[in-house]
């Protein structure tokens, strides 16, 4: 697996991928470009169902992978689980800065 950050310098700050990945999330659902999934969940014909049932099988489908020890699958699956979370963020007009300050306001 390629390290993006490996090139950045030893004090840079880690690549901001949830950020990058949210901008491009928000801007599916502004745009809705053809042949693309993230604005195919905002314009399902299930509605907001369509992304709480990947929420809620994407969360399975970690716990299995759990369950299996396999720690590619669980990372695999997490990966999968965070991205449909943040579509979730979005459609309900929260952003991963709501995200981030719950959780800095737990620390
Ligand atoms: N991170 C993701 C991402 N993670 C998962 N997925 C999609 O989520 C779906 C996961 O569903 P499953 O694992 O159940 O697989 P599936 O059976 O193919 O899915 P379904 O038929 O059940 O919908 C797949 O279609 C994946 O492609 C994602 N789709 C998009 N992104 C990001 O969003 C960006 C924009 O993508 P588009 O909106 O497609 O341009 C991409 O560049 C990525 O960075």
């Amino acid at each position: 697996m390629s390290d993006p950050d490996a090139d950045r310098g030893a004090d840079a700050p880690p690549e901001p991928v949830l950020d990058d990945l949210f901008a491009t999330i928000e801007s599916r659902k502004a745009e809705l470009p053809e042949g693309s999934y993230t604005a195919s969940l905002f314009t399902h014909e299930k509605g907001e169902n369509a992304v709480l049932e990947k929420v809620g099988e994407e969360s399975t489908e970690a716990i299995l992978a759990a369950k299996d020890d396999d720690r590619e699958e669980l990372t695999a699956e997490s990966a999968d689980l965070v991205y449909h979370l943040l579509v979730l963020l979005a459609m309900k007009d929260l952003d991963v800065d709501d995200l981030r300050g719950e959780l800095r306001d737990r620390f």
